[in-house]
């Protein structure tokens, strides 16, 4: 009997998605498998020599058989789509076609994402000049999709900004006003506004994507706006994440808890301080030291300090996050807002975290009291990216916590 499964794919593979259903990646119409996707990163081609630029695949971190149907689901839940798996690669990517369920209502401007078929029965005869951008279209800009338009003697230009990730927004507003400009200069063709979710890619490989979604729009031509110039903000206003992670009674509430004092002292940044007793007995609790409550406990510290960062704000966490791969996860989710994240490792050897034992939980852990005890009966996972290691054996607090600012300062996120 086959299985039905349900999966929230990332952020990346839901944009994909969209556009598989939409038709905007025609003529794929389901994710590919390895022998496309081997195909495509080395010639550009499909198995079945259609040209295509990029691999566009789905990753599942459980196995599936072929036959099986996996109901995929936006972040809110509501299913989007069915997957009829063909294939499983080794490495979880899955291959097979997709078929709508249900209208993506997730992410901004839905109203806007229309898909080629709707928008061509709407634009009439006439030749279509998109133009794809992923930032703004300032005067200049403006000027040249004019004068394409004229020469080709345009029926009607479509703007199709590409929205992934924390610009989106900004760059559909930016071709709305652009459209409204042209309008009322009485420019001579018709223009159309139409969002598209398509995740960027490498340079080459991005504008092929751009004008294969241009032309499945009905585009006669295809015009790439500029890549929009990349100005951050200064570090010290920079969203950022101080992550604290090593053994229990490694000593990271008590560098945190310094850490935070030194930076109310300095002033100049606002600071979110996520107590790690605080966390376990309100966002996390009721939750386990089991492997996947100790990760979803992570996922959700990441989630509170990432959007803390995206708002610019600095946030401090402590936990023990005994896995690398949710540390990295977290890593992801704050730079993915354009956050920085900072991972220090007090890596105060075990020995020293049970002389210590300032809870007396390790010679519980030790007489089988306490369960899975991180170092004792559970994983510990070192970190290899660590961005500073303090072992706090024969250190004074206020030379850790002086580490820990030495770091902010020489990176200039504090001043
Ligand atoms: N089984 C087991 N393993 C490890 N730690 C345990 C366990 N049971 C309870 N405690 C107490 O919980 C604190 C660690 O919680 P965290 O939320 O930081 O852990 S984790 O990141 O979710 O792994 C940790 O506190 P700290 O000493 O502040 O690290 C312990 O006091
Ligand atoms: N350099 C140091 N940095 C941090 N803690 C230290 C240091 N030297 C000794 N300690 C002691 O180690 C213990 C660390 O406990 P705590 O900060 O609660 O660790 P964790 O949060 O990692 O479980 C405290 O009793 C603290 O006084």
């Amino acid at each position: 009997m086959p299985n039905q499964v349900e999966w929230t794919p990332d952020a990346r593979e839901l944009a994909d998605l969209e556009l598989l259903l939409s038709g905007a990646f025609h003529p794929l119409t389901g994710f590919l498998g390895a022998a496309d996707v081997a195909e495509v990163t080395a010639r550009g081609r499909l198995t079945d020599g259609t040209p295509w630029p990029a691999p566009v695949t789905l990753h599942l971190p459980f196995p599936v058989a072929p036959g099986d149907t996996v109901r995929l689901c936006d972040p809110e839940g509501a299913a989007l789509a069915e997957l009829t798996v063909t294939e499983q690669a080794e490495t979880g990517e899955v291959a097979g076609p997709v078929k709508r369920l249900g209208t993506p209502e997730h992410g901004p401007f839905a109203r806007l994402r229309r898909g080629p078929a709707e928008v061509r029965a709407e634009l009439g005869d006439g030749p279509v000049l998109a133009v794809t951008s992923r930032g703004p279209l300032d005067d200049t800009v403006l000027e040249e999709i004019k004068a394409t338009a004229v020469e080709l003697e345009a029926a009607t230009v479509l703007l199709l900004p590409l929205i992934f990730g924390e610009r989106g927004p900004a760059v559909v507003r930016d071709a709305l006003r652009a459209a409204d400009r042209l309008r009322q200069e009485g420019a001579p063709f018709g223009v159309t506004v139409v969002a598209v979710p398509l995740a960027p890619r490498e340079a080459p490989i991005d504008l092929e994507l751009r004008e294969h979604v241009a032309a499945a729009y009905g585009a006669a031509e295809h015009f790439a706006a500029p890549e929009p110039v990349e100005i951050p903000g200064p570090p010290h206003r920079r969203g950022l994440v101080l992550f604290f992670t090593g053994l229990s009674g490694s000593g990271k509430s008590t560098i945190a808890r310094g850490v935070r004092d030194a930076l109310l002292e300095r002033g100049g940044r606002t600071v979110t301080y996520l107590d790690g007793d605080v966390v376990r007995r309100l966002l996390s609790k009721g939750l386990t030291f089991s492997k996947e409550d100790r990760d979803l406990n992570i996922r959700r510290i990441g989630f509170v300090a990432a959007e803390v960062a995206r708002h610019g704000g600095l946030a401090i966490c402590a936990p023990i996050a005994p896995y690398a791969a949710t540390r990295a996860e977290v890593r992801a989710m704050v730079e993915e807002v354009g956050g920085v994240f900072l991972l220090v490792h007090v890596a105060t050897p075990l020995e020293e975290c049970e002389r210590r034992d300032r809870k007396g939980l390790y010679a519980k852990a030790r007489a089988g009291l306490i369960p899975a005890f991180t170092g004792i009966s559970d994983p510990y996972e070192e970190p290899d990216d660590a961005d500073l290691v303090i072992d706090t054996t024969d250190m004074p607090v206020e030379k850790a916590v002086a580490a820990v600012m030495n770091l902010l300062t020489s990176g200039g996120w504090i001043r």
